[in-house]
C-alpha cells in the first residue's frame, strides 16, 4: 500500500469502524461492522474514495450503477469526477410511476460498473448484477468502498463478476491494529 492509501485506510477505519453485535444483511451475526453513512456524510472523505474508485473502474464503462443506499452516493460523486452518467439501481422496483429498478437512462446493451458500499458475502451485489442482466446490461466489474468478504476468495465469481475495493478488511484491520 502507498502512504496515501494507508491514510485513507485510517481514517476510514477511524471513521466507520463499529464493534458490538451486529446482524448483517446476509443474517450472519458479527462483531464489527462498518458504518459506511459515517463516511459517506463527511465530503471529503467521500471524495477520496470515489478518486481512488475512478481508476478502478471496468474499461468501457458507460453506466456507474450505484446500489440502494449506501451505493448511491459514492456511485454520484464517482460520477462528478469523471462524466459517465449514474444510475440509481433500487433493491427492489417501485410499483408505480415508471416502476423501475435501474432509475436514470436505459440499461439494456450498456456496459455498466456497479458501485457498492460493503461486500460481505456478495449478496445484494449478485441480486443487483442478475436484474441488471435481465434488462439487457452487460456487468462484469463491481467496485466497492470496502470488500469485507473472506481473503483470497471471491464472493461473486458464480456469476463471473469481479470484485475490485478501494480497501480490504484485512487494510482495515492493519490500520485499526497500527492506531492501537
Ligand atoms: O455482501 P452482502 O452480504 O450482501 O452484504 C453487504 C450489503 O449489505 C448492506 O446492505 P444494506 O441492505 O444494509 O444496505 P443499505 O444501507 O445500503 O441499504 C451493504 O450496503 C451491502 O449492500
Ligand atoms: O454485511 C452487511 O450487511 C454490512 C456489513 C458492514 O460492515 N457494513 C454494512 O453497512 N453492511
Amino acid at each position: 500500500m502507498t502512504h496515501a492509501d494507508d491514510a485513507l485506510a485510517a481514517d476510514i477505519d477511524a471513521t466507520c469502524r463499529l464493534t458490538g453485535e451486529f446482524t448483517l444483511r446476509s443474517g450472519q451475526v458479527a462483531d464489527t461492522y462498518f458504518d459506511k453513512y459515517l463516511f459517506e456524510a463527511q465530503p471529503a472523505l467521500l471524495d477520496r474514495v470515489a478518486a481512488q474508485m475512478v481508476d478502478l473502474l471496468a474499461e468501457g464503462t458507460e453506466l456507474l450503477g450505484g446500489l440502494e443506499l449506501g451505493g448511491i452516493p459514492i456511485a454520484t460523486m464517482v460520477s462528478s469526477r469523471t462524466g459517465l452518467p449514474a444510475l440509481f439501481v433500487r433493491k427492489k422496483a417501485k410499483e408505480y410511476g415508471t416502476a423501475k429498478l435501474a432509475e436514470g437512462p436505459d440499461v439494456a446493451g450498456r456496459r455498466i460498473t456497479i458501485i457498492e458500499d460493503v461486500i460481505t458475502t456478495g449478496g445484494a451485489v449478485r441480486d443487483a448484477t442478475n436484474a441488471l442482466r435481465e434488462l439487457g446490461a452487460v456487468v462484469e466489474v463491481v467496485v466497492c468502498a470496502i470488500d469485507r468478504s473472506p481473503a483470497d476468495e471471491n464472493p461473486l465469481a458464480d456469476v463471473g463478476l469481479e470484485v475490485r475495493s478501494v480497501l480490504t478488511r484485512a487494510q482495515l484491520d492493519a490500520a485499526s491494529a497500527t492506531a492501537g
